[in-house]
């Protein structure tokens, strides 16, 4: 086991808070009151503030250097143990060919049988980040909003692969669409309405107390204090406890139900899962490269492929030439590195002869029925569609791209 403790599993956050009564855009509370029993923990006074209240005040303390790499013959994989990325890491993996056995949904270790070396430890998103950082876990797969704010530009976390198809949703910041805010459509608009000032700040509620603060930092917004809660945030405006959230997005509909609106200029990251290793692992742990290395590969040519058809055709021509002449004529369909074409042998009257041939390419999904359009037009016939599992590239964009970020 790591010998440091991370900083961020030793600190909590500070707790005081508004009462949980205040009205919608009432005059701010007194501060000598504090109410014993706080659904809402507030984060920052004021965004005057924000600097200290980030590096002190926030749940997401800035992390620790990573601890030292203990000796230990396995290297481990952190996935999410539940939540909505749990079924979907697992899937992914599969997909590549690497079955995660686990006996029992409550059992936290797991085996890749294809990765003897490997282990895997299931976790909550946020853990498996901590984890990386003190060296307890040596990859993991996470959103890149639960790196962000957990990881904080820590330099020993290293993105391997930053979009694994799954787990979009964006962090946005989202206000009423009623009363007061009811023409306010921007960021801007929003910083300078009147009512905000240092005595009544602007009060938003959220569980990124690391990189909200920060933003308003950077878009240079004052008079802003934060609150946080572990849930159901949407519900903070019409509860009167806060007048704007900022939370994860993906199809709007909480937003919706909750008549709030996203704002031009709100949007503060674009999430999706990424592969994440610890540099210090990379670099000192024996095979953990070689891991991340096969992974990577399985990921890159499953995901590669997963945007794709194999489109087979026959085409009428008489040489192969002549044939790829016309397919390339055509804007779609020009596949991979260009199309494949062989002949198709007919026998008629005990002669073998070619009067075809057959044309295979890579088409994109979304470009599928203009494809066959084309093929049609060019005078393709028979057109066969079928999934792609796997394409295997020459090399592996991302693993040059992790070489050279080691040093390697
Ligand atoms: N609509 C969405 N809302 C929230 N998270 C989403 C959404 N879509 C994708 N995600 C991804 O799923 C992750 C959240 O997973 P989940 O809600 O299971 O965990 P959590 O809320 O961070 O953890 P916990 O509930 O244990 O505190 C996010 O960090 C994000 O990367
Ligand atoms: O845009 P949508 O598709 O509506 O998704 C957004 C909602 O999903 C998340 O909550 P989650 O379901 O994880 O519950 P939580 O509030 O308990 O985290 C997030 O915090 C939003 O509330
Ligand atoms: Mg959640």
């Amino acid at each position: 086991m790591s010998l440091l403790l991370p900083r961020n599993l030793q600190q909590y956050p500070s707790s005081s808070s508004f009462p949980s009564s205040t009205p919608l855009l009432s005059p701010p509370p007194s501060t000598a009151f504090v109410p014993r029993r706080r659904c809402l923990r507030l984060v920052t006074s004021c965004v005057s503030t924000v600097q200290s209240s980030v590096a002190t005040n926030g749940s997401s303390p800035a992390p620790a250097p990573a601890a030292v790499v203990v000796e230990r013959d396995q290297i481990r994989l952190g996935l999410p143990s539940k939540g909505r990325m749990a079924a979907d890491a697992i899937d992914l993996l599969k997909d590549c060919q690497l079955f995660v056995k686990q006996v029992n949904p409550r059992q936290y270790v797991a085996q890749i049988p294809q990765l003897p070396n490997t282990e895997v430890w299931f976790q909550r998103p946020k853990d498996i980040v901590r984890k990386l950082l003190s060296g307890d876990l040596d990859l993991g797969i996470v959103g890149l909003d639960t790196l962000s704010e957990y990881g904080q530009e820590n330099e020993d976390l290293i993105i391997v692969h930053e979009a694994l198809n799954f787990g979009d949703c964006h962090l946005s910041i989202a206000i009423p669409n009623y009363g007061i805010f009811e023409n306010i459509n921007s960021l801007k608009e929003l910083a300078q309405m009147p009512q905000w000032s240092e005595e009544r700040p602007l009060r938003l509620a959220t569980g990124f107390t690391y990189l909200g603060p920060k933003f308003m930092k950077e878009n240079g917004i004052k008079h802003v204090v934060f609150s946080t809660a572990d849930g159901a945030l949407e519900a903070a405006p019409a509860m009167g406890i806060a007048d704007a959230i900022l939370d994860l997005v993906s199809s709007g509909t909480t937003l919706k139900e909750n008549n709030l609106k996203e704002i031009e200029g709100g949007v503060v990251l674009e999430s999706q899962a990424a592969l994440v290793a610890s540099r210090r692992a990379l670099t000192e742990r024996k095979g953990a490269l070689n891991t991340v290395h096969e992974i990577l590969e399985r990921l890159e040519a499953h995901l590669k492929a997963d945007g794709q058809f194999t489109v087979v055709a026959n085409m009428r021509g008489n040489s192969a030439q002549e044939v790829a002449e016309r397919v390339l004529s055509q804007p779609s369909l020009s596949g991979l590195q260009g199309p494949t074409i062989s002949p198709v042998y007919c026998t008629q009257n005990g002669k073998v002869s070619v009067d075809y041939y057959a044309i295979v390419i890579c088409v994109p999904k979304k470009a599928l029925y203009d494809s066959v359009k084309q093929l049609r037009a060019v005078g393709g016939s028979g057109v066969l569609v079928s999934p792609l599992t796997y394409i295997f590239d020459e090399d592996t964009p991302r693993w040059g791209q992790l070489l050279r970020n080691l040093g390697l």
